[in-house]
């Protein structure tokens, strides 16, 4: 909700942008969800984060990701330009620092989506981000996803649901959970919207330094 929508009880309170983590395992839609945000211009800035992974078929670079070269991603790394990075299912991937600040600065909520473990360094280092995990109606829906996204080999689904379990277990990490059930990702969208719109509301406002 823009800060102009506030209800003016409210005024004289602080109003700050929310760092909001988009998070779960790997196929659930976590970036299905954010480009249906997009589509719909909800009015956050969508981090893209760095990846030294190739670029798959109707990927852009500058959108999806970053697309740098693994030389260039040490760079970023050695030149602490990179609030977070972690090697994701063998390739190295990473917040750009400046990208997270500048966008706090101006104002705008912001929106990360990375992996779980991701999710655990940015809570360590923004304790007031708020956390979101998107779990999937089921495992079987996971792995029916991933197939027929088929940008994985068999051998590779089979990984990425066997870290999904273990992903799972570290709900309890997370302030909220959305489920995204089998087309039903308007669902989850709406569900993340009224998320933000309720933490807009809180009394306490969350306040990121970063
Ligand atoms: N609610 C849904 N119902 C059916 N299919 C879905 C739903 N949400 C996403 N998908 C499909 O599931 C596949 C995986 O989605 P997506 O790539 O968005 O997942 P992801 O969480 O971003 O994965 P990764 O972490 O590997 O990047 C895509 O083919 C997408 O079209
Ligand atoms: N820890 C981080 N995880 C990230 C980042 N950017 C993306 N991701 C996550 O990686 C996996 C795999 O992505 P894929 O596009 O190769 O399938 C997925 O869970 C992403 O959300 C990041 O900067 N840090």
């Amino acid at each position: 909700m823009p800060v102009a929508d506030r209800n003016p009880l409210l005024d004289g309170l602080p109003a700050y942008p929310l760092l909001i983590v988009i998070s779960g395992p790997s196929g659930v839609g976590k970036d299905s969800i954010l480009n249906r945000m997009r589509e719909l211009k909800v009015p956050f800035h969508f981090v893209v984060t760095a990846t030294d992974r190739p670029m798959r078929a109707g990927e852009r670079d500058g959108y999806d990701y970053h697309f740098v070269t693994t030389e260039r991603f040490r760079e970023m790394i050695s030149q602490g330009e990179l609030i977070e990075w972690a090697r994701v299912y063998g390739h190295y991937k990473g917040i750009p620092a400046s990208e997270v600040r500048d966008a706090l600065a101006s104002g705008r909520d912001v929106v990360l989506r990375i992996d779980v473990q991701g999710a655990a360094t940015v809570r360590r280092l923004a304790p007031e981000a708020v956390l979101i995990f998107v779990a999937p109606g089921s495992l079987d829906e996971l792995r029916a996803r991933l197939v027929q996204r088929r940008t994985e080999n068999n051998t590779e689904i089979d990984r990425r649901l066997s870290v999904a379990q273990q992903e799972m277990e570290a709900l309890d990490a997370f302030d909220y959970i959305v489920l995204n059930r089998a087309d039903r990702l308007d669902d989850a969208v709406a569900q993340i919207q009224a998320i933000v719109a309720a933490e807009k509301l809180r009394v306490h406002p969350r306040h990121v330094v970063l």
